[in-house]
Formats: C-alpha cells, structure tokens, sequence
C-alpha cells in the first residue's frame, strides 16, 4: 500500500473490498485520494485475476489517476482507468460486432462534421428535404438543423424516451442522420454509449465476459451521470454484479443542463443496498473559504478545526476594466510579496482566475496580456494544426482509419484542389489518396501520400513516427519560416502519440489513436501561468488563490438562470464550486458598472452570492468595508 495519509473514514472507504459502496463527500475531502488508493490497494492486495474498471468524468482527471498509480508498474496495466466514453470505445472495438460495429469506431467529434452528414442525410428522404425546403430563409435553415441536431443528442442520451418516441419527422431525422453516419464508417459521442448499452443488454454472454474481467468498477464525480451514463452502468453490472463503487458530491452537481443529475447516485444507493460512507473533513481549504461555502449552502457541514484562517476578499471595480485592474495588482502584488497563510512563494501557476462564463473572463484576459502576465485558458489543449501539411496528414489519417470516410476525404480534396477519386469507399485508402495526389500534383500532397506509405509499411508494430520523418523531410525542402510550424505541429502530434501509447491500447492501430485523439484522450496538459477557467472546467481541480471575477446579477448568478428555481439552484453550486476550488485565498470581484456588447453601459448589482456570504456571521469579520459602501450606494 502506498504511503497516502488517510483519515479513518477515508481508511473504510480504501479497504471496502466486496459489494456496493457510495461514498458522499463534499469539496477537499479527498474523493481523488480515496479513489486511486482504495484501486492500488484491489490491485496489489486482493488475490486473483481481475482487472479494475474506474471511469472518470473527464480525460485530466483519468490521466492524473493513471499517473498516481505508476508507481505500481505493470500492475497499474490491471486497471481500465479512463472516461465512459473511451471505456465504450474500447468495448465497442473488441466485442462491437453483434451491435454493427465492424472495425474500430471512428467517432465524428466536430458539430460541422455532424452537420454535414445531417445535411447530406435529408437530401434521400423526401419528406425531411420538403420540412427544410418549407423553411423561409436560410437563416431559418441552419436553424432548423441545429435543433434537429439538438433533439438527437437529447434522444440519445436519454434511452428510456428512445424507446416509446413516435415523432414522426423527429424518429426519420435520427434514422436518416444515423443512417448517414454508419455510410461514412462513424459514430458520434452518444453512439458509443447507447451502441455499449444495447450490445451489454442484448448479449449476455458478452456482458458475462466483462462482469468477469472487471471484478471491481470505480465511478467519480458520480454526482453528474446522465441516464445514457448510469443505463451503461446498469447493463454492466446486470442482477449480480455488486462491486461497484460510486464517489460524489450532490453539492458539485453543475452539469444540469447537460440532462446529468445526482438522481443516479440515488437511485444507485436503492437498487444496489449501497453502503454509505461520508467525508466531510475538507483538508484542502482555509476556514475563510469554508465560511464562504457555507454561506452559499447552510446544509454544508465540515467535521474537524481547519488550521488555516485563509482570507476572502471583495475587490470592487468601476467598470471591468478596473476589475480587471485590481486583479492583475492583487496577483502581482502576491507574486511579489507572498503571504502569510500561503506557504512558500506565490507562483502564478498557484492562481486561478474563473468566471461563470469566457465572457466574464475577457477584460481580465487582456489586462493580464497587456502586463505580460502568462495565463493558459485551457486545461487540456486541442491543438489547431499551423501548418498545411500536417492538417492534410491529419485528414488522411482519418482516412486511412476508415476508408468510408468520405467526409474527410473530400475535405483533402478540396484543400488539394482535386477531383475525388474514382473508386471511393473501396478499402484500400492510401491507392485512393494516391492517386488525388498524383492528380494535384504537388510536393506537398506527395509527402503525405509517402508518409501514409511509411506507417503502412511498418507491418510489425504500428510506429506513427515513421510518417512523421517523412513529413520533416519535406519541411526540410521549405523556407525556414514554413519549415518552424510544421516542426511545432510535429513535435505536438508525437506528443499525442506518446500519450495514447501511455494509455496502454491493448491493439495499437491508427484507427485506435484516430478515435483516442477524437475522444480529446491524446491531449496535452497546458499549464504555464494564472489559469483563466469558466467554473465548469474548473471542476476537481485545486489552486491556493482563488478569483472569482463579474460577480454581479445577471453574470454570476447568469442571467438566464433568473426567475427559474432548477436552473437557479444550479447557479449557486456553480458558485458552490467556485469558492471551494481555494485552498487559502479567495478574491471575489464585481464591476459597479458594466459596458454592454451593443455599446451602452449597464449598473451592475453585485451578485446574490455577494450578500449572501456578507450577512452571515462567519464570514463579515472578512469583508472589507467598500464592499458595503457599493451595496448600500
Ligand atoms: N488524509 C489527508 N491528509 C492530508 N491531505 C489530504 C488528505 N486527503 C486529501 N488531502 C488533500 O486534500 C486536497 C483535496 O483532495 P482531493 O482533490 O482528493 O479532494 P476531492 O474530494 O476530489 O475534491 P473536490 O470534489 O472538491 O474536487 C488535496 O490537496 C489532497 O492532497
């Protein structure tokens, strides 16, 4: 066992081995630690062959687990650690055939590729291209395909309206849509669940198989389950399966209008006569952040004395750019000086500035970049590739994964200014790239056809980075200036192969990297600076200072939310998550007035959450007096 400090509720959690367990734990109390300790404990301490299956919600969250757990070797390759959705992709590929799924699913991950093959799909059906064609204008067009689009995702995640749905357009559009999906050899996100749960539910014998090799299943951030997420799990774990372990906090449930909802860990509790176990000691924030949490949620209880009294501050603009103003001051001023309840110095990497939205976050980005204040707005970066070349290489890629994929492969055509070629569809791609790169006739499309033929000819073991020498071969031939972006979107795409190969494919394949990379599994952390994050990809994450900026009506509470009790009571665990994302100092701020998009300039009234925190008692011996002198003026 490793050396983890464990308090004694964490202990009975890490050496709960058989049955059904939910753990209900609020922010700081350690699910992460829980988690990964109570899998390296099956997987070195309990005898027999298993294999572990723990899903996570996001890529970061599953990469940071299979990092902590390196330390195990070759043991840590017992454990499945990844999202739902790369856990259905992998099924899919090794058992999907029953359910149609010939080779490795190739997912369509980008809404234009979906929107496409939507569009070419309402082409075949007369009745859908008369709805479309009835439609006034073309604004009214692309509108009518976005809901469209919408209510397919919205049917797929919910498997239980699938069944009874008799919408008569509704049910031809999906059918049509799907229908144009499976013609270019893909899938999208929601496919792979629902395709999973239908395989498991159908077959049994497969479903037999995978409750056999995974003795033990691990869910996190359970409180944010879909119904298409939770069916899968139900599919899995059959009447008998019970080793299944759920960890969540209802308080942090921010994906709502996402159709996610704690109803699941719920439901879970019932139908599986879960043991419960809580946490409720926060080991990762001061008393001043608790106070303020708990300002938000009364019910929020912490067990044991919180060492660190920490600080919450209000910082009150003029407009945003002043906000803007007195946050970049109070983080230089921190760099500079540190403080007391921070230990050690104040790095910009140990500060987080989130706003409900990107739009709260845009003065404060360009304040930042107008001092030179490194930020990264993205955890995870999916990289747009500089060079032309590399994104053709990405195309053929697709291509070559899925020779059905004629979506992609006219794209390359157009870039390459050529005619598709003849025999499309047939499976031998890289003849058919070939020979549109013949025809255009260029260097370029030459150096990815011979590097598509590189990675073919390495028949043994699959080794991407024997197209990508070819592809520097012919950055070699150019100006220094081309040559750089192409030598920066190789270094990237070797990084995002070494990140699949660390994931552990059980069968290396380009299709398997392809999807992988689709899944947003292959991507890099990017973490150099202040962090600027919306509060829902701030989720499961932990930094010393905290700013929370435009916390006013309208913005945080957002102002779509006002006036409607669900999507209000998300807002405050949007808020929720906010503050607790601190481990010592938390800055919230709002500007008195605010300059709209279309140019006139609004009064601000400080956010709901503001006062909320202000008039409870624990936290006022914190709030400076400005604050005051803005809320009564
Ligand atoms: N027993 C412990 N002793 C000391 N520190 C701990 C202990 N358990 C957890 N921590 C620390 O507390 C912090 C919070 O832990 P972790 O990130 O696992 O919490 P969490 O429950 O996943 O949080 P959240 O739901 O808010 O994202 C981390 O810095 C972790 O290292």
């Amino acid at each position: 066992m490793s050396s983890a400090r464990l308090s004694p509720a964490q202990t009975r959690v890490v050496t709960h081995v058989e049955g059904a367990l939910l753990v209900v734990a609020g922010p700081g109390t350690g699910k992460t630690r829980v988690l990964t300790e109570r899998i390296r404990r099956l997987l070195t301490e309990v005898p027999g062959h298993f294999r572990v299956l723990a899903l996570t919600f996001t890529n970061k969250a599953a990469n940071e687990m299979r990092e902590r757990l390196t330390d195990l070797g070759n043991e840590s390759q017992r454990a499945f650690v990844g999202t739902m959705h790369s856990f259905c992709l992998e099924l899919l590929s090794e058992r999907g055939k029953p359910v149609g799924v010939e080779a490795l699913p190739q997912v369509f991950e980008q809404y234009q590729d979906r929107k496409e093959i939507l569009i070419e799909a309402v082409k075949q059906d007369p009745l859908l291209a008369d709805a479309l064609a009835s439609e006034p204008n073309s604004k009214a067009v692309a509108r009518k395909l976005d809901q469209w689009l919408a209510s397919i995702s919205w049917l797929k995640a919910h498997p239980s309206a699938l069944e009874g749905f008799d919408d008569e357009i509704g049910r031809r559009v999906l059918e049509a849509y799907d229908a144009g999906l499976r013609a270019s050899g893909a899938y999208d996100f929601d496919d792979l669940l629902l395709l999973t749960c239908r395989l498991l539910n159908e077959y049994p014998k497969i479903a037999d198989f995978y409750r056999r090799l995974y003795r033990f299943i691990c869910i996190d951030e359970a409180q944010d389950l879909n119904e298409a997420q939770y069916s899968v799990l139900m599919a899995l774990c059959g009447d008998s399966f019970r080793n299944l372990m759920m960890v969540g906090d209802p308080k942090q449930s921010i994906y709502g209008f996402n159709t996610s909802s704690p109803e699941f860990m719920w439901r879970f509790r019932e139908e599986f006569e879960a043991d419960e176990i809580e946490l409720t000691e926060n080991f990762r924030s001061s008393r001043a952040v608790v106070d303020a949490a708990k300002a938000l949620d009364s019910n929020y209880q912490v067990e044991g004395q919180l060492p660190i009294q920490g600080l919450v501050e209000v910082l009150t603009g003029e407009d945003e750019q002043e906000e803007a103003e007195l946050i970049a001051d109070k983080l230089e001023t921190l760099r500079t000086l540190g403080h007391e309840d921070v230990e050690g110095s104040i790095v910009w990497e140990r500060c987080a500035v989130l706003g409900r939205t990107r739009f709260a976050l845009m003065a404060v980005e360009a304040e930042l970049r107008a001092r030179g204040i490194p930020y990264y707005k993205r955890l995870t970066a999916n990289h747009e590739n500089e060079s032309e070349v590399m994104e053709d290489f990405a195309l053929a890629l697709r291509v070559m994964a899925n020779p059905k994929d004629k979506l992609h492969l006219s794209a390359l055509a157009n870039r390459w200014k050529t005619s598709l070629p003849p025999l499309t569809g047939e499976p031998n791609a890289i003849d058919g790239i070939a020979s549109m790169a013949a025809s255009a006739g260029t260097r370029r499309a030459r150096a990815v056809t011979d590097a598509l033929v590189a990675i073919a000819a390495r028949t043994q073991r699959l080794d991407m980075s024997s197209g990508v020498d070819v592809i520097r071969g012919y950055a070699d031939t150019l100006e220094e200036e081309d040559k750089r972006a192409i030598y920066e979107d190789a270094a990237v795409f070797g990084q995002e192969w070494d990140q699949y190969l660390r994931s552990g494919p059980s069968n290396r394949s380009v299709g398997g990297f392809m999807s992988n990379k689709a899944l947003g599994a292959t991507q890099q952390a990017a973490r150099e600076g202040v962090a600027l994050l919306t509060v829902h990809s701030s989720k499961g994450l932990e930094f010393d200072v905290i700013f929370v900026a435009g916390m006013a009506e309208g913005v945080f509470p957002d102002y779509r939310a006002l006036g409607k009790s669900k999507e209000m009571a998300e807002e405050s665990r949007n808020a929720f998550v906010a503050f607790t994302r601190s481990k010592r100092l938390l800055y919230l701020s709002y500007p008195r007035q605010r300059k709209m998009p279309w140019g006139d300039t609004r009064v601000q009234q400080p956010s709901r959450y503001l006062k909320q925190c202000m008039t409870k008692s624990t936290c006022s011996a914190s709030w400076p007096a400005p604050l005051s002198l803005a809320m009564h003026a």
